[in-house]
């Protein structure tokens, strides 16, 4: 515990330094005097939220509001110290959502899974989803990017100039064996981010000057000097205004004191995957059946909620005998904080997560991906995985020790989930079942995958490091044989995880596909002047990370929300290298 304390101190002081030097400067979001109408209002300042903000108010004819529940991102030093990440978790900066409990009972179906065909990580190419192919949402992507890795800034596929920074996270050297160990399989080194995403690479993160690159810091506060846009934090929307199938305005409470503001032209939804949905079926836009056991009345019927896709991980923790990765004290060394202070460098400014790989499962069938590696350079202490500590004794050490954890994820799950209301108050959070491992498919599936990444600890590259992976003898699989499927089914029921992408819950497709939410601009079917701009849009999880392709998103909504197309120039000039 001790020891941990100490950590935790380390961190917040190091934080407010941090806040100090960097963010202290900045002013305060909020505005005290809130209009009662504006062109536009953004629900949610998260991942898309802050894009569109960003953008709609570089036009300075729209006046914007940015509502969102939660505080500012200043609040925390800890968020923006790449290295704290983990810190944050459990704080008054998280949701604390909680999905139902895990039902394994392979005789009960809830749906047959839905559409086989996949995004690529920078693709939604879905069927209905007419302008949302590769070629369509590169240039989008590549407006936001500002990329500092020197091989890469000449490549068609990446741009510089944009608000948000890409890095290679390269401290700690273990992601070199990661790599190595993919080419003793077969694979190629790659920038996933490029022409071919199959391969191992080195992370691409979103670090800028050491401070983790959010869409609050990248794009809402350098634009928060202009007059037409105000944000307020601590606002909790609790549903958009409707009359008459028209968006016409937000009610939200802030300060226990309910507020109506009117949206002259749009109301736009950016509350994220569970919030989106929620506000919808508050609204009366949602399954009819859920919304009038609430005595919600029905605006339109529609498939809010359902449709939900996540990715979900296993870990296999490791040992080695060299120290190439992350542990506390390396990182709270006081030459680590000097360096970090000084410079923004060293350990504090990586997440720890240095090796990314893409590959395919035995029965992937298109020229995508379906698992993807994570190699965080660290084995966390058993403290930190609080979580899961009734059943993790043995997995994690009770003290810093040189490791790391492979994780293997499940790009495209074939069980779906779906999330409803709890009751009608917006304070209640809602039920969200993500049904994990509902398709046994999905078992054998993340069983592959484990031996996939087990295979890879066992190159020359990790055997060189001394890389043991007995952790895995943990007590509550111990009456499975080692390593047998039952043991990694075990281990997989106990301790596989949610990578916290879930999307889908407001599926964009075509005016006539009954399963979608949205139409291809976005646009909530049967009401006028509502649109959702989130991670909940799309089709499909992506074969990969979702935040850039939220930013994506929004970058793209942002242009037809303004009937621009300011990617024309981007577009020309890859056309011109294709
Ligand atoms: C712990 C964690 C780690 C992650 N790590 C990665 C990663 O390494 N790489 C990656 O690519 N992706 C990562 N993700 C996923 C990524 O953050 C999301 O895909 C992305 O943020 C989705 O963006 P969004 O705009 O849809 O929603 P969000 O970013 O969640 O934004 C929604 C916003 O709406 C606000 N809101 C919700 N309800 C209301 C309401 N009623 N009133 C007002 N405001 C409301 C929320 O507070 C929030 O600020 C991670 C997610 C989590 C939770």
């Amino acid at each position: 515990m001790e020891l941990t304390l100490t950590r935790i101190s380390v961190i917040i002081a190091i934080g407010a330094l941090f806040a100090y030097k960097y963010i202290a400067k900045n002013t305060k979001l909020t505005v005290e005097n809130v209009n009662s109408t504006y062109d536009y209002i953004i629900i949610g300042a998260g991942s898309a939220g802050c894009v569109l903000a960003a953008r709609l108010s570089e036009d300075p004819n729209n006046r914007v509001l940015l509502l969102e529940a939660g505080g500012e991102e200043t609040d925390n030093a800890n968020i923006s110290i790449p290295a704290a990440a983990l810190s944050v978790w459990n704080t008054s900066s998280d949701w604390h959502y909680a999905t139902e409990k895990l039902r394994i009972c392979t005789n009960w179906r809830r749906k047959p899974s839905l559409l086989a065909k996949r995004q690529r990580n920078r693709t939604s190419g879905e069927a209905g989803c007419d302008g949302w192919g590769y070629d369509d949402v590169l240039p989008c992507f590549l407006k936001s990017e500002d990329i500092r890795i020197d091989d890469l800034k000449n490549s068609r596929f990446h741009n510089s100039g944009g608000p948000l920074a890409v890095i290679k996270d390269t401290v700690f050297p273990i992601w070199k064996r990661f790599v190595d160990g993919g080419k003793e399989l077969g694979y190629d080194e790659v920038d996933y981010n490029g022409a071919e995403q199959i391969g191992f690479g080195r992370s691409q993160v979103n670090v800028r000057d050491g401070a983790r690159g959010s869409t609050a810091a990248q794009f809402l506060r350098p634009s928060m000097g202009r007059s037409n846009l105000h944000v307020v934090v601590n606002a909790h929307v609790t549903t958009v205004v409707i009359d008459n199938k028209v968006a016409t305005g937000v009610a939200f409470i802030k300060d226990n004191r309910k507020q109506i503001v009117s949206a002259g032209r749009e109301v736009i939804l950016s509350a994220g995957a569970i919030g989106s949905p929620q506000i919808l079926m508050l609204s009366g836009i949602g399954p009819g059946q859920n919304l009038n056991s609430f005595n919600i009345p029905v605006v339109v019927d529609l498939p809010v909620g359902q449709n939900m896709e996540d990715h979900i991980c296993s870990f296999i923790p490791g040992t080695m005998n060299t120290s190439e990765g992350f542990t506390g004290p390396k990182v709270e060394s006081l030459s680590s904080v000097g360096r970090y202070l000084m410079f923004g460098t060293g350990p504090l400014s990586t997440t720890g997560l240095v090796g990314t790989a893409f590959i395919k499962s035995s029965k992937c069938k298109t020229k995508y991906p379906d698992i993807q590696f994570h190699l965080l350079a660290t084995l966390f202490i058993q403290e930190l995985a609080k979580y899961s500590q009734k059943y993790t004794k043995g997995l994690f050490p009770d003290e810093w020790i040189d490791g790391f954890a492979l994780s293997t994820i499940l790009l495209h799950p074939k069980s779906k989930g779906f999330m409803e209301l709890k009751s009608n108050d917006p304070f209640d959070y809602p039920i969200i079942e993500p049904n994990y491992f509902e398709q046994e498919e999905d078992m054998h599936m993340m069983i592959e995958s484990m031996r996939k990444g087990l295979e890879l600890l066992n190159t020359q590259s990790f055997r060189e490091i001394g890389t043991q992976v007995d952790r895995l003898k943990v007590p509550v699989c111990s009456h499975t044989t080692y390593l047998s499927d039952e043991h990694l089914k075990c281990l997989i029921l106990h301790f596989a995880a949610t990578v916290y992408h879930p999307t889908s819950t407001c599926r964009m497709g075509s005016l006539n596909d009954s399963n979608t939410v949205v139409d291809t601009e976005l646009r909530v079917k049967g009401i006028k002047n509502l649109r959702v701009v989130d991670a909940s849009v799309m089709p499909h999880v992506t074969s990969g990370n979702t935040n850039a392709p939220t930013i994506m998103i929004a970058e793209k909504a942002a242009d037809m929300i303004r009937g621009i197309d300011s990617v024309a120039k981007v577009r020309n000039k890859l056309k011109q290298t294709a």
